[in-house]
């Protein structure tokens, strides 16, 4: 199976290879199947910093629509794209609540699927620097933790949830769950 990953980021490509192992261990039927793995980079018209869920969420499709168009033979193209978006419920009204989360999109030419990963609170200290001061969270979280490149690394999951979590990992169960309406015949059954 030939799969195009829209990222050159480490802990992008890693998720989608690990997510592919544990699929293969599931469902019998894949286990006889050879994984080729093909990564790029894709440019977007989606801003650099998404703050919004639908701008993670389109930029994981047009990541893995690009791919798919570059890329000959693949079976699935994959686009993973993080972000932070604001939320208001009629419950908590005026207060915003503020999250970091991870979305991706499987797509196989003609038709595709989105799974996302848990949504982590973040600090409000965090959020006035993305929303107020337009800062991007890779620098933001960077200088909150002293440390350097943190998103090709534990990501800010990892530092916010000391190291529970981190942003492989997030971006694993966020394969998963895109996947699995392509793999689990239990979506065509019912
Ligand atoms: O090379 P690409 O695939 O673009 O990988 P990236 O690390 O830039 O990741 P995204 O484009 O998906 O994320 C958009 C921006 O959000 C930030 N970001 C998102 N999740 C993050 C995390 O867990 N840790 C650090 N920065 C994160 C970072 O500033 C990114 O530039």
């Amino acid at each position: 199976m030939k799969i195009g990953i829209g990222s050159l980021n480490k802990t992008k490509v890693e998720a989608v290879k690990s997510a592919c192992a544990k699929l293969q261990q599931t469902f019998p039927y894949l286990q006889n199947q050879r994984f080729e793995f093909v990564t790029m980079g894709a440019r977007t018209p989606i801003p650099d910093m998404p703050l919004s869920q639908e701008q993670i969420i389109d930029g994981a499709v047009l990541r893995a629509q690009y791919v798919f168009k570059q890329v000959p033979d693949l079976d699935y193209a994959i686009g993973l794209e993080g972000g932070t978006f604001p939320l208001t419920t009629p419950a908590l009204s005026p207060d915003v609540l503020y999250f970091l989360q991870n979305w991706v999109y499987v797509y196989n030419g003609q038709t595709g699927s989105l799974g996302s990963s848990p949504a982590l609170p973040l600090p409000g200290t965090i959020v006035r620097q993305l929303y107020e001061e337009r800062r991007e969270l890779a620098e933001v979280i960077d200088e909150f933790s002293g440390r350097h490149d943190v998103r090709s690394n534990q990501g800010a999951f990892g530092i916010l949830t000391r190291q529970l979590l981190s942003r492989t990992h997030t971006f694993e169960i966020s394969v998963i769950n895109a996947f699995i309406p392509f793999l689990n015949p239990d979506y065509a059954r019912f």
